[in-house]
């Protein structure tokens, strides 16, 4: 790739409550126009609360930026590091204002999601969007690309599942990325590479997730499905895997969050509360693996991603699976990529 000059590195993701009164009005954010039923609000309300309200993503997030700062500085790259959110402040239509009154004129965006996909990629070119039709001379926002595969994600991920299994003789290793409606995976990619973009890529890193560890048999299962009942989301759930799991006689469960960066809510409620719950009920030893985002060399795999645009160095990447989203001012990927197949009911 060649080099390009930028001034400065976005970090966007998805935002989170940081308090009781904040639980709400982000749950609006989230689900407007999106047709999740009011039950399933309620119950994810609940969720929130019961950690008072604070999400941990915000807290993880800034603990990212701080990680990416130091790891810029000692590949000796001066770039400012801004922060901003599609659900919860800080906004990135504030953020970017607050990069025009700085002078930024090309920034280079760090999304916090590793795969493709309507909800882990096309959404945060939306947000690009958005954010630059309501800031006048916003800056030019290149989006850095998809790092399912990349030595920084997995390794860690191989590592962690090496930690949570050291108490255990023997145990499954059960990977879980957040379930997406079939109809929002059937269309995810470029239409030439036959959808199902986002879990070929989650399959993928469990694959090399798994490779690293030697292990050859686990399984890829989904969890924090929303939305009406009637509709199909990819399955099985991870608390009804575990289920059958005991059926077979399993009695040892090893979780790898492989679809998440971090340890925010659907990983710390979703798995630590009720999938340990359900293992639990059975017996079963349940231990789940650590989320890459606090890891050195996640940062580490930020810093080497801005240096493919300022730099030209070469991607490094384990799979051979296409590699998207890297574009320009929230250009998409292709025409209708990932675009999901329904206008959602207003
Ligand atoms: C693929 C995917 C990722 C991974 C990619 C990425 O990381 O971006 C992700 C991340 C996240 N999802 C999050 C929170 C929520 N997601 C919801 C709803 C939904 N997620 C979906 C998909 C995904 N979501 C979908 C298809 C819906 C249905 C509505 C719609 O079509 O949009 C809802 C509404 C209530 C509910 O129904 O659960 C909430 C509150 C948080 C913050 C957690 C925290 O606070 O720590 C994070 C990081
Ligand atoms: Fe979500």
């Amino acid at each position: 790739m060649d080099a390009v000059s930028v001034d400065a590195l976005l970090l966007l993701s998805f935002g989170g409550p940081e308090g009781e009164a904040d639980v709400r009005p982000f749950l609006e954010n989230v689900t407007r126009g999106r047709g999740v039923p009011p039950e399933r609000l309620d119950e994810v309300a609940q969720h929130y609360l019961h950690f008072g309200g604070v999400s941990p993503i915000n807290r993880l997030n800034r603990d990212l930026i701080e990680a990416i700062r130091a790891a810029l500085a000692a590949a000796g790259v001066d770039l400012p590091v801004y922060f901003g959110n599609r659900n919860w402040h800080p906004m990135i239509e504030d953020t970017v204002g607050e990069m025009v009154a700085d002078g930024v004129r090309r920034a280079l965006v760090f999304p916090t999601s590793a795969y493709g996909g309507y909800s882990a990629c096309r959404q945060y070119d939306e947000d690009i969007l958005r954010a630059r039709a309501a800031v006048a001379d916003a800056p030019e926002l290149v989006k850095l690309r998809q790092f399912f595969d990349h030595p920084g994600f997995v390794l860690p991920f191989a590592d962690a599942v090496r930690d949570a299994a050291a108490g255990f003789d023997d145990y499954r290793l059960v990977f879980t990325a957040h379930s997406i409606p079939n109809s929002f995976d059937a269309t995810a990619g470029p239409s030439e590479l036959g959808g199902h973009l986002y879990s070929k890529q989650v399959a993928e890193a469990a694959r090399l997730v798994a490779s690293e560890l030697g292990v050859t048999e686990y399984d890829v299962v989904w969890q924090s499905r929303s939305g009406p009942p009637q509709v199909p989301w990819l399955d099985p759930d991870i608390v009804d895997h575990i289920d059958a799991l005991h059926a077979k006689g399993v009695a040892n469960l090893v979780v790898c969050p492989v679809g998440f960066v971090s340890d925010h809510l659907e990983v710390v409620w979703d798995l630590d509360t009720e999938a340990r719950e359900r293992a639990e009920s059975y017996g079963m030893g349940f231990a789940r693996a650590a989320t890459p985002g606090p890891d050195p060399r996640f940062a580490e795999m930020v810093v080497e991603l801005v240096r493919e645009h300022i730099d030209g160095v070469d991607q490094r990447k384990l799979s051979t699976l296409s590699t998207l989203g890297c574009t320009v001012n929230g250009d998409f990927c292709a025409v209708a990529c990932c675009e999901p197949p329904a206008r959602r009911p207003r």
